[in-house]
């Protein structure tokens, strides 16, 4: 009959809206971002990030101490080095056992052995042209050595005790290379591999690469990351890394791209979506509360059920230590 048409009886009070909601964001969904400084004692705020700063390892702890009480229970890391002549061609200082990663991963694990740790696998931030990877002379990407130092970057964090390892770099085959390590390292049932898998060129990066010096030298991330509008693209890319042995696929950037989100956890059915609400994105919400175009929290949540409503279960987000508050009254 005609009665179904009554739809207001569904969501007619707070409780019985929230039920009608597939997924609860929760504090076990969040990842935050850590940009950590090889200047040990260093804490800088990041202009174009709002509330984000550049610490040193020293720094760490007591930032972090308030933010584990309230229930924080997962951190990703990137390195920024800082001192002067650290970058080269190859990256190398992504794996110095002394670099601000490996040091903090050690430091994390011992002081807070409930904090899960997640490394950020990349090299844009430790080589001197900036690309995510080992280039060509012809200013391309050469895939089989990007993927060799990638995977070697991976295993020496997990060796260093990361909980999870997440190339951003948008190689070819890095996943399955980065598996087939650890498996070779005997260490690979104790590390996850979340795969930045369909990961987006774009403007949303800009406050991450001025956090992290990470702005490429020359050109741009167009020959490696996805072209915004290729769809098909990111399936095609999802179903390959969930065969190379990703454990948790990841869609980057979030907001823009929530259909990407929807094909990943289509594709990726019996595997946890993660999403991250990039920089731009971030600093975008900042703006426009700051402009007064609506409530900040207010967007801070509606952008968040949108990435959940897509069917990401994971979610990185620089609104973490906001999000820990909000979700404690
Ligand atoms: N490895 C690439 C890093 C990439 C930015 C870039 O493409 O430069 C992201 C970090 N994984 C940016 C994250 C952000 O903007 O918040
Ligand atoms: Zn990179």
């Amino acid at each position: 009959g005609d009665i179904g048409s009554q739809l207001h009886a569904g969501y007619s009070h707070p409780l019985a809206r929230s039920w009608q909601a597939e997924r609860q964001l929760t504090k076990s969904m969040l990842i935050y971002p850590l940009f950590i400084s090889d200047q040990d004692d260093e804490e800088v705020l990041i202009p174009s990030l709002p509330n984000q700063y550049r610490r040193g390892i020293n720094r760490l702890v007591p930032f972090l101490e308030p933010l584990v009480h309230k229930g924080l229970r997962s951190v990703i890391l990137f390195g920024v080095p800082m001192r002067p002549g650290t970058k080269d061609a190859l990256g190398t200082a992504a794996d110095d056992p002394e670099g601000p990663v490996i040091r903090s991963i050690q430091l994390l694990r011992r002081r807070f052995p409930h904090l899960y740790i997640v490394c950020d696998v990349c090299l844009c931030e430790y080589t001197s042209h900036g690309h995510c990877g080992i280039l060509r002379d012809d200013g391309s990407l050469n895939n089989q050595l990007s993927v060799d130092r990638i995977s070697d970057v991976a295993v020496a964090y997990a060796r260093a005790g990361a909980h999870c390892v997440a190339p951003s770099d948008m190689n070819d085959g890095r996943i399955r290379a980065i598996k087939l390590k650890l498996i070779e390292e005997g260490i690979v049932h104790s590390v996850t591999l979340m795969s930045y898998a369909a990961k987006f060129s774009g403007c949303l990066y800009g406050p991450f690469r001025d956090a992290a010096g990470s702005t490429p030298s020359f050109g741009d991330r167009r020959c490696y990351q996805l072209p915004p509008g290729g769809r098909g693209l990111a399936r095609r890319a999802i179903v390959r890394d969930i065969n190379e042995g990703a454990d948790i696929i990841m869609v980057k950037p979030a907001g823009q791209y929530l259909d990407i989100i929807a094909d990943a956890k289509e594709l990726g059915r019996d595997l946890p979506v993660a999403a991250y609400q990039v920089s731009g994105e971030f600093a975008m919400i900042h703006a426009a509360a700051k402009a007064g175009v609506f409530d900040l929290k207010a967007m801070a949540f509606e952008s968040t059920e949108g990435i959940l409503r897509a069917g990401a279960t994971i979610i990185v987000s620089y609104f973490v230590p906001e999000f820990l508050d909000w979700l404690s009254n």
